[in-house]
């Protein structure tokens, strides 16, 4: 079974390398949502793989980095791509949610990337 908590930040950024006249270049913003997924059994008796509530608050310590901040600031986002950005987060979450299967980060309502860990 697999579970997931969607999240959303807002955050500023801009990507330093990709080719000349790239709008992504310049100085922008995105809403992001993030998803987290924790795949695991169904646990009896409370019939859930683990409890929403403590995905939340795995998330927290994420959120109070990432909400209002301009990412190319946080050490380990100065490239901030979705995906740069995907494999940050998993390595923060890994630690307190081993059952992490999956981190979703959506930029805009059409593109985003999914990240499953090295395997
Ligand atoms: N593989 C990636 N490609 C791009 C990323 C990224 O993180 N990974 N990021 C960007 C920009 O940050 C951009 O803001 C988002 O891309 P895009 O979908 O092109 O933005 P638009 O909302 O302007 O898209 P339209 O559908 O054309 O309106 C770029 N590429």
């Amino acid at each position: 079974m697999e579970i997931w908590k969607e999240f959303t930040f807002e955050a500023a950024h801009r990507l330093p390398n990709v080719p000349p006249g790239h709008k992504c270049a310049r100085l922008h913003g995105h809403s992001f949502r993030v998803e987290v997924h924790v795949a695991g059994a169904v646990r009896e008796p409370e019939g859930w793989v683990m409890d929403f509530g403590d995905l939340k608050t795995a998330w927290q310590p994420l959120d109070e980095a990432l909400d209002h901040r301009y990412l190319n600031e946080i050490a380990g986002l100065e490239n901030p791509t979705s995906e740069v950005l995907a494999r940050w987060i998993w390595d923060r979450l890994l630690p307190w949610l081993p059952g992490l299967s999956a981190i979703v980060v959506r930029e805009t309502c059409t593109t985003g990337c999914v990240y499953r860990g090295e395997r």
